[in-house]
């Protein structure tokens, strides 16, 4: 007996992928069906790496029971370009802008951001890395890009690659030993032109480390650049998630969605007995996530070997691709896309051309 192609999309459509919620049929690309044999194409619309087994399984036990014989199954990556939400026009090399922003200093944002942005990477997506952080450029450093100078061609900065990333930093064309003095107008002119006038290449996500604060320039900043979401980096103590809900209300201000909130240095876990200890309290950043309706994206604990990686080059994505803290940062990372992908996506003749001004 023939196999119909109608009872094997009933059964797709019974099943929903873990992550996106949507069934396994609205993300079926092709299926053909040759006597018993079955072959299927997934689109995902998230990074999906550490998760294709768990996929592949669903998908063969599904048509399996559904009575396939064998099944032939190609999982592929599709990122859709999101609606920036504050209203700017989308850039045609970028999909996704992803804005990593604290209220304060000092909490862990760089840390955050370039470990997201390894992550998404290390779940099989393009990504780029900006960082904005005019106070304080950390990238750099921690991508193990010490006094490089990116290229110049036709009049755009060439990014640097490091890991897999498409690297821009403020921290490229400034002199270490000289810090910067500007004044707001010309830091936020430097950081649009750096974001325009860098030839990305085709990137599912571009993730910005932005300057701490929610002044001036953040707004300016925020309000110039295409942003489809923001996350907001904070650590448990009072006076840090004061500063996160400035943040946040800074975002809804300019209509930009708040995609979470990811609590850095939540637990201190001693390295000589394995006892925790939440220094900094705890339980803050699930209470602004549920104040301000937002999710708490993951919590990361205070961790001497995060420090001692990003310190030395090579982020603990990279260091330690298959230990825990990874496992930590590639879940905010896919909770992220998720979360991005299920956005409006942008009609194409709304893909303009971003010029800094
Ligand atoms: N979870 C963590 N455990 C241990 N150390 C951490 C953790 N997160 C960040 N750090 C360390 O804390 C210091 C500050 O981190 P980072 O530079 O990322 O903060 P920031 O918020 O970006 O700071 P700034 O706003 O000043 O640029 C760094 O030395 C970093 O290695």
């Amino acid at each position: 007996m023939s196999l119909s192609r109608k009872h094997l999309e009933s059964a797709l459509s019974r099943q929903v992928d873990p992550w996106m919620g949507k069934d396994l049929l609205a993300l079926t690309e092709r299926m053909d069906i040759d006597g018993d044999l079955v072959s299927i194409q997934l689109a995902l619309p998230y990074p999906f790496a550490s998760c294709a087994g768990e996929l592949r399984d669903l998908l063969v036990q599904t048509l399996t029971d559904a009575g396939a014989g064998r099944v032939a199954y190609d999982l592929i990556l599709k990122v859709p370009r999101s609606k920036p939400t504050n209203n700017v026009e989308s850039a045609p090399p970028i999909k996704n802008v992803i804005v990593v922003a604290s209220g304060k200093g000092g909490v862990g944002k760089s840390t955050t951001a370039v470990n997201i942005a390894l992550a998404l990477a290390a779940e099989g997506a393009r990504v780029g890395i900006l960082d904005a952080d005019i106070y304080g450029p950390s990238i750099p450093t921690m991508l193990g890009l010490f006094n490089q100078r990116p290229e110049i061609r036709n009049e755009a900065f060439v990014p640097l690659q490091a890991y897999g990333l498409q690297a821009m930093s403020i921290g490229f064309l400034i002199d270490d030993n000289n810090p910067v003095v500007w004044r707001g107008p010309k830091v936020t002119g430097a950081l649009l032109q750096l974001f325009g006038q860098t030839a990305w290449q085709d990137l599912d996500y571009l993730v910005i480390d932005m300057p701490p604060g929610t002044g001036d320039i953040q707004l300016t900043l925020a309000q110039r650049i295409p942003v489809s979401g923001a996350v907001v980096v904070s650590t448990p103590q009072d006076i840090a998630l004061l500063d996160a809900k400035k943040g946040i209300e800074m975002f809804r201000k300019v209509n930009i969605d708040v995609l979470g909130v990811v609590e850095n240095m939540a637990l201190h876990v001693c390295s000589n007995c394995g006892h925790t200890e939440a220094i900094f309290g705890e339980g803050g950043g699930e209470r602004i996530a549920r104040e301000y309706q937002t999710e708490l994206l993951g919590q990361l604990p205070l961790n001497k070997s995060i420090r001692e990686q990003a310190d030395s080059g090579k982020p603990t994505v990279v260091a330690q691709p298959d230990g825990p803290l990874t496992a930590h940062y590639r879940h905010i990372a896919r909770r992220i896309a998720v979360k991005l992908a299920q956005h409006e996506v942008v009609p194409t003749n709304r893909i303009g051309f971003f010029s800094p001004k």
